[in-house]
């Protein structure tokens, strides 16, 4: 891989659209492909991302624009994380320097960027049901010369909203759509399932398909012994195909399928699309392809193929350590709890290593779950793990659990199951945009009656708040945390009820901090000193339900704040004002959190800063608060 500082290939920076890749010859693809390959290595490399599922589809995404007519023909990225090459190949491969920074491209698609551009959310497995409704909506529009393609991994294949979608399509003979399934058997790590066996059996009869060419290519060279000794294979090899393969499972569902096709091929995969595209029906084309594609570091990296990686070096691919520190303590507490607890079992949607359960599934590997990108599946299956008399933990990042919310309400809650929910990446995570902070977490639980919530502040607490979820036996329980490092160790220097006081002030200002925002409120705190402002620092530890000493504490001050890394609307400050309410306890209450939009994609402390959530922040509107006895803080950002 050439070292290069971003700069383009003459190929590539001849692409200015889909228009110029048509106009390329066939024996000029490979170079091209070459080139993209190089700016995708040497990009990421500065700011990590997602090299590996890109590195996969670099012959696909070629094919695809240049057989499809982008943008009146619409190509839609499934989970989006693969859409780097799309992105270049639609005029962005000049700004692909910029790619995860404030105000750069975006790590997903983003229609703000590009009319080529359609999904922007990054859960996955949802580019079916929007193919659906695209395609139904051109056919109702009279735009039938327009075709909609899907591109699914095998990974998000194994969610459920596309099976949903997978049904509705087939129900539709006319409707001119076409799924790519990018099967590159893996989703993080190697895709599970049923399905992914299916599709696993596949590719050794792929391999069988190899043989029998070269049989046929050769057998035919003797003309009595060759015939019956192909018919024979070839028999056995149809037998194969209608036992294995999906074929089967995708044309009695009443889809056409084409496959196998060598997705690195991209004359094979431009020849399987034509043919795609000239049924007007709904199609499905079986790519094979290999996750880290062409960059050896990506193509051996153990679990998860470059997955994700953070920056590394592009000449060796040694990545520089992402310092998941909650992450890591929540893997260890796990391994040590599951050696208590028998009945303690493990639930990953396919996110072994980005949860840290690997560490739990080496020590109790029949104690772990990985149910596919399936959260829905995930939540029930727990509550029949609880029904089977075991204490099942759920770890999910914060975002992917609203997929699953009416499984956690009445499949477990309303049971009052024993289930565990470990929500990691909670609150602003920044660089994967919109879709991926964890700030509707603390809202959405809100609702969830007979469901505790716990946030704790730092190692010592997560690691005690976990051992108090899992020895609840009459409810769910929930323990969120960040992504990234642990923040320092804060120790408590009293109570206040069940609530650790982490600063006792006059009664002032009494901070009720959520969690990791202990460090701010402290900070804060301290300069508000500064302004003759007393500020006792409280940590629920458990924010649902709230501890009731709330009440009489806030009776004595001046002004109630809450400071949350979550939505500011729902959270626990609007639960806080909620019960002084009840109480007819007439103090102000204010919450900093994040205000209710979406964000765009930028580093976490960037966006804290620009939403206001920092300590100098929340000083100086106190402090104004305070002075003007006027508490209400309408025009500030984390309002
Ligand atoms: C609902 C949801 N759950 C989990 C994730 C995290 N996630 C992002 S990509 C990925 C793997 C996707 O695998 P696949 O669809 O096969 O694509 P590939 O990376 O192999 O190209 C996962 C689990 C997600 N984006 N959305
Ligand atoms: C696309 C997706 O959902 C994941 O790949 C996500 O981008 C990983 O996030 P982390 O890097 O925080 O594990
Ligand atoms: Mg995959």
């Amino acid at each position: 891989m050439s070292e290069r500082a971003g700069r383009l290939g003459g190929l590539l920076e001849s692409v200015k659209g889909p228009r110029d890749l048509k106009a390329l010859g066939a024996d000029e693809l490979p170079r091209l492909a070459a080139e993209i390959r190089d700016l995708l290595v040497s990009a990421t490399a500065r700011t990590g991302g997602h090299l590996g599922p890109n590195l996969g589809v670099v012959e696909l995404t070629i094919a695809l624009h240049r057989v499809f007519d982008s943008p009146r023909d619409r190509i839609l990225w499934d989970t989006g994380h693969q859409a780097y090459v799309h992105k270049m190949l639609t005029g962005r491969a000049d700004r692909f320097d910029t790619l995860r920074q404030e105000g750069g491209l975006s790590g997903y698609p983003s229609q703000a960027e590009s009319e080529h551009d359609v999904i922007e959310n990054s859960h996955a497995s949802t580019a079916l049901s929007y193919a659906d409704g695209l395609a139904k909506a051109y056919r109702l529009r009279g735009e039938d010369d327009r075709t909609v393609v899907a591109v699914i991994g095998d990974g998000a294949l194994t969610g459920g909203m596309a099976w949903e979608a997978l049904n509705n399509i087939a129900a539709h003979k006319d409707l001119p759509l076409i799924i790519v399934v990018n099967d590159n058997g893996r989703s993080y790590s190697p895709t599970i399932g049923g399905l992914a066996n299916h599709l696993a059996s596949l590719r050794t009869t792929q391999r069988y398909e190899d043989v029998l060419e070269f049989v046929k290519d050769n057998l035919n060279k003797v003309p009595v012994v060759g015939a019956p000794v192909y018919d024979a294979l070839h028999g056995m090899k149809k037998g194969i195909k209608d036992v294995l393969a999906p074929q089967a499972m995708f044309e009695d569902l009443g889809l056409k399928y084409i496959g196998l096709v060598d997705g690195h091929d991209t004359q094979a995969v431009e020849a399987a699309l034509r043919r795609a595209r000239g049924f007007r029906r709904p199609v499905i084309v079986h790519v094979l392809t290999k996750k880290g594609f062409g960059y050896s570091p990506a193509e051996n990296h153990g679990e998860d193929c470059f997955h994700s990686p953070g920056a590394f070096d592009p000449l060796t691919g040694e990545e520089k350590p992402k310092p998941h520190g909650w992450t890591n303590v929540f893997g260890q507490e796990m391994v040590r709890l599951g050696a208590e607890r028998r009945d303690i079992v493990a639930i990953t949607a396919a996110m072994l290593g980005p949860t840290g359960l690997i560490p739990f599934s080496e020590a109790y590997p029949d104690r772990l779950y990985d149910v596919g990108i399936a959260e829905q599946h995930a939540l029930t299956s727990a509550a029949g793990l609880a029904m089977g008399g075991l204490h099942p933990v759920v770890a999910v990042y914060a975002t992917f659990l609203n997929r699953a919310f009416d499984q956690l309400l009445m499949d477990v809650a309303l049971h009052r199951l024993p289930v565990t929910v470990v929500l990691d990446r909670a609150g602003v995570t920044g660089d994967d945009g919109a879709s991926h902070n964890g700030m509707w977490d603390l809202s959405i639980l809100q609702v969830i009656p007979g469901l505790s919530v716990a946030v704790p502040r730092d190692e010592p607490r997560l690691r005690e708040l976990l051992s108090e979820a899992v020895a609840v036996d009459d409810g769910p329980t929930v323990v969120r945390y960040p992504k990234g490092p642990v923040g320092p160790e804060i120790e408590a220097v009293g109570k206040l009820g069940e609530m650790d006081v982490l600063r006792a002030g006059d009664p002032d200002v009494l901070v009720v901090s959520v969690g990791p925002m202990a460090e701010m409120c402290l900070e804060a705190a301290a300069m508000l000193d500064a302004q003759g402002i007393s500020a006792t620092v409280v940590d629920p530890r458990w924010v649902k339900p709230l501890d009731e000493a709330l009440v009489a504490a806030a009776r004595v001050h001046k002004l109630v704040v809450v400071v949350e890394d979550n939505g500011r609307v729902g959270g626990v400050g609007d639960a806080v004002a909620r019960m002084l309410r009840d109480a007819d306890v007439d103090v102000p209450v204010r919450t900093y959190g994040i205000p209710q939009r979406f964000l765009d994609h930028a580093k976490r402390a960037k966006i804290l800063a620009d939403i206001g959530l920092t300590a100098q922040d929340i000083a100086r509107e106190i402090t104004e608060a305070v002075a003007k006895r006027s508490p209400v803080l309408e025009n500030h950002p984390a309002r």
